[in-house]
């Protein structure tokens, strides 16, 4: 005896019911079938839809019945040939017109009870299953009909009724001899009462009829047949990578179910567990893939985690007073009064105080809940030894299911860890103490992202997914796009990183794209939307995906000021831009805290020597126990490029310009020349190193006559033509003395100063070409010969793969 159950999915379409008749066809062996089967795709869902608009005085039901019927003839007409059509039509239409007498009581009685619902509901099943039946015996595979409401036998309780096991098992044994080579065709999800008025199982409980059978015939197998490949270690519809678990205990496919895997309704598992009888789910559409086997005694062999799962719709209500300390009793009451009221309680915590206890309820019956609560807490209110409930709603469960979890620690901290490093905030959690499942309530806005996260976390050694957002398409911004889009393929394959980049933006457009934009196709951005920095900062935060990275490549003070907001929602920031760091000493050190405190990185390697390992290294030194004593410096690629390239030959002028068309200069080239940028980067130095210091405590020697640094950029290569012997003298007078000229930035102290210098063939800066930059770092270890960091310290493409290399450290984190 084999009993298989098809879902609606399965019984959608008459494609599906034809896959479901060859699924059938390569079955039929000598042993008996019972095919249990549910209303066709989503008809259960118009049904209850056509009783709450009656109910409300919407005429609209008698649409929706008329469209339901059409679809319910349709199939019919479709799948059961012409000659023999008539006796299965006028049973549908009959069926409908009945359905219509009800819901036209309803309509004039505006009242919908229980009773009616279930009435009304068990349509689905009916039809469908008349509809298969009758399709398959045109189509030589002979079967019978059975009405599951003479056979089920259940309590009163019409939505979610109780089976009375030894009726129905009764009942079912009398109809079905074990030894015979029958096919029985089983509407799911309906049944009756000891008075014969139809009840149902529960939502998605035809499962639980098809369990209810194998039980009672003692079946040798239970398949499930859906529209996914088996039970899967997420819902797939939330996690792409979703893979199908192909073994699994009952009790960890009912933790799954219970806390929300749809693919099987809970109770289904608890008739097959007591007989040992395995539940195998299959894929109609797939009947070759091997699906997943539900049975006792499983031993997994990779990890300690078998699935996740979760519950929208939840509320927490939450109990707490400190007149509950020591007291028994109250909890008592809490879980009496909910009982009383039907309530069904998902999730239960206590502090260890005693002080709160916090359960999760559907969301639906909060209201009921609460105020059966205050009333059953009424004294304990008005004297203050309770506060008044709390229900705190918009809110869900995401569960942690697998049996290996009670021989490892660290699952929880594992858990928790990826969660807190993403900015999920975790309201309440629960573990049982079968350590089969660890459970948090979550904001729902959070789940996806959440299930995600975790998935990664648990499951996919193959790759982490970050989400990068770049503002910044100039000259550093279009090359670290171009590093992407060739690396993307390498990261994926070597480090096990996806890198998708979902929100590009310049000070002109701004475009995004869920699931990673086309490196190829970057024109899109100019035909995107309008940019609005404060736009694009809402559309990250409310995207809420997992591993985010923003990445400022711009020169923008109103792009900086924006990194708090996302530290706020755990999103890491990258930052070429150096205006946040060298900012107030209070602004730069807040925003490091932020971001420690949330868990996420804030990166800002290129403020300082493009992408030469300068602050990397300088961390490198501190977390290793070392101290930054000095630190001894030339730090502007163009000073240096402006000075190796200068002899006199060409005004000083030509050479600023030519240093600025080949991109080594910010976009202001006077914050290079006077001095600002190097003072920029010795302070963010002196300040990673340990030092609270502010751009005005910086001496600055600068070289450049006052007047080339005011009015515009133009003014200032005007001005500089002009005082073009000023310079040729600081050139002669330095190349009299056999030396160089560098802009060089000492520290130490506590002290930092900038400044011109002649050179000597000795010194570690003599030898400084191009655009290059070194940093010599002096420190407890590197006492006499310091640690040499040297290399260009400018140009886009090195700046990008700074950027590009702090992105990967913030992904890894
Ligand atoms: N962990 C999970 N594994 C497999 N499917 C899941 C899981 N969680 C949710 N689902 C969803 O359950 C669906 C199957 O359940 P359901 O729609 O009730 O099927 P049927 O129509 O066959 O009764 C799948 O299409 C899938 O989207
Ligand atoms: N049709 C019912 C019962 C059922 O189990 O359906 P499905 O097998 O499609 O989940 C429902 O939608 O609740």
């Amino acid at each position: 005896m084999q009993v298989l159950k098809f879902g609606g999915s399965s019984v959608a379409t008459p494609d599906a019911i034809r896959s479901v008749a060859s699924i059938l066809q390569a079955k039929k062996t000598n042993e008996p079938l019972v095919v249990v089967v549910s209303a066709l795709g989503k008809i259960t869902d118009q049904l209850l839809q056509c009783g709450s608009l009656a109910a409300t005085g919407n005429v609209t039901y008698k649409e929706l019945i008329q469209s339901i019927t059409q679809r319910h003839l349709d199939m019919a007409r479709e799948l059961v040939p012409v000659a023999i059509q008539s006796s299965i039509l006028s049973f549908i239409i009959q069926q409908f017109n009945e359905l219509e007498d009800i819901c036209n009581s309803v309509y004039h009685l505006k009242e919908l009870s229980d009773r009616t619902i279930a009435r009304i509901l068990s349509f689905g099943e009916q039809l469908s299953s008349h509809i298969v039946s009758t399709y398959l015996n045109t189509h030589g595979i002979t079967n019978t009909w059975l009405d599951a409401t003479k056979h089920i036998v259940t309590d009163s309780n019409y939505l979610k009724a109780v089976v009375n096991f030894p009726a129905t098992n009764k009942s079912i044994q009398s109809v079905i001899p074990k030894q015979s080579d029958g096919l029985w065709i089983v509407p799911g999800f309906i049944a009756s009462d000891e008075e014969g008025r139809i009840t149902i199982l529960g939502r998605g409980g035809s499962d639980y009829t098809a369990a209810i059978f194998a039980a009672a015939l003692q079946a040798s197998v239970l398949e499930i047949w859906t529209d996914v490949s088996g039970m899967m270690t997420a819902d797939p519809r939330e996690v792409k990578h979703a893979k199908v678990i192909s073994r699994i205990s009952y009790q960890e496919a009912m933790e799954l179910s219970h806390f929300g895997a749809k693919v099987i309704y809970p109770p289904t598992l608890q008739p097959a567990m007591q007989l040992n009888i395995p539940v195998w789910i299959k894929n109609t559409f797939a009947p070759e893939d091997h699906g997943t086997i539900i049975e006792s005694n499983i031993v997994h062999t990779k990890g300690t985690i078998c699935g996740i799962s979760s519950i929208a719709n939840i509320s927490l209500i939450s109990l707490e007073g400190s007149g509950m300390i020591g007291i028994p009793g109250y909890s008592k009451l809490l879980f009496e009064t909910l009982a009383s009221c039907e309530i069904n309680v998902i999730l239960i915590t206590q502090a260890s105080s005693e002080h709160s206890i916090c359960v999760g309820i559907e969301a639906s019956i909060a209201t009921k809940a609460k105020k059966a609560l205050d009333k059953a807490f009424a004294y304990e209110i008005n004297r203050g030894m309770v506060n008044p409930i709390v229900v705190e709603q918009d809110l869900s469960i995401i569960a942690l299911v697998g049996d290996n979890m009670k021989n490892h620690a660290g699952t929880s901290g594992k858990m928790f860890g990826a969660l807190g490093r993403n900015g999920i905030n975790v309201r309440a959690i629960s573990q049982g103490s079968s350590e089969r499942n660890i459970s948090a309530v979550i904001a729902s806005a959070d789940v996806k992202k959440a299930i995600n996260v975790l998935h990664e976390e648990f499951f996919e050694t193959t790759y982490k997914q970050v989400n990068v957002f770049i503002i910044g398409t100039g000259n550093v911004g279009s090359r670290l796009l171009a590093q992407i889009k060739q690396q993307q393929a390498y990261l994926q394959k070597n480090a096990n990183i996806q890198l998708r980049v979902i929100g590009i933006a310049n000070s002109r457009r701004m475009l995004f794209e869920e699931h990673g934009i086309d490196l190829n196709q970057l024109d899109r951005l100019d035909s995107a939307e309008p940019m609005d920095l404060q736009a694009f900062i809402n559309r990250i935060q409310t995207m809420n995906l997992r591993n985010s990275v923003f990445v400022d490549v711009t020169a923008s003070n109103s792009v900086a000021n924006t990194y708090a907001d996302l530290f706020l929602k755990s999103i890491s920031v990258v930052a070429c831009n150096k205006i946040a760091c060298s900012s107030a000493y209070n602004n730069y050190q807040h925003l490091k805290g932020m971001a420690t405190d949330r868990h996420t990185s804030f990166l800002f390697e290129t403020n300082v020597g493009a992408g030469l390992p300068v602050i990397g290294t300088l961390n490198d030194l501190l977390r290793s126990g070392d101290a930054i004593n000095e630190i001894h410096a030339v730090l502007s690629g163009t000073l240096n490029f402006v000075f190796n390239n200068y002899d006199g030959t060409r005004s000083f002028a030509t050479v600023v310009k030519q240093a600025q068309d080949e991109g080594y200069t910010e976009p202001d080239p006077r914050l290079d020349l006077g001095g600002t940028d190097v003072m920029r980067k010795i302070m963010i130095l002196a300040r990673e190193a340990g030092a609270r210091l502010e751009m005005e405590q910086i001496v600055n020697h600068s070289f450049m006559p006052a007047s080339c640094m005011e009015g515009s950029v133009e003014n200032f290569y005007s001005e500089m033509e002009r005082q073009e012997a000023h310079f040729k003298k600081l050139y002669t007078e330095a190349t009299a003395n056999g030396k160089k000229l560098k802009f060089v930035a000492n520290y130490k102290n506590g002290e930092a100063a900038v400044g011109l210098q002649q050179i000597d063939p000795q010194h570690d800066f003599y030898h400084l070409y191009g655009k290059d930059n070194i940093v010599l770092f002096y420190t407890n270890r590197y006492k006499d010969q310091p640690m040499v960091i040297k290399g260009a310290g400018a140009g886009a493409e090195v700046t990008a793969s700074g950027v590009f290399a702090d992105i990967i450290r913030a992904a890894s984190v």
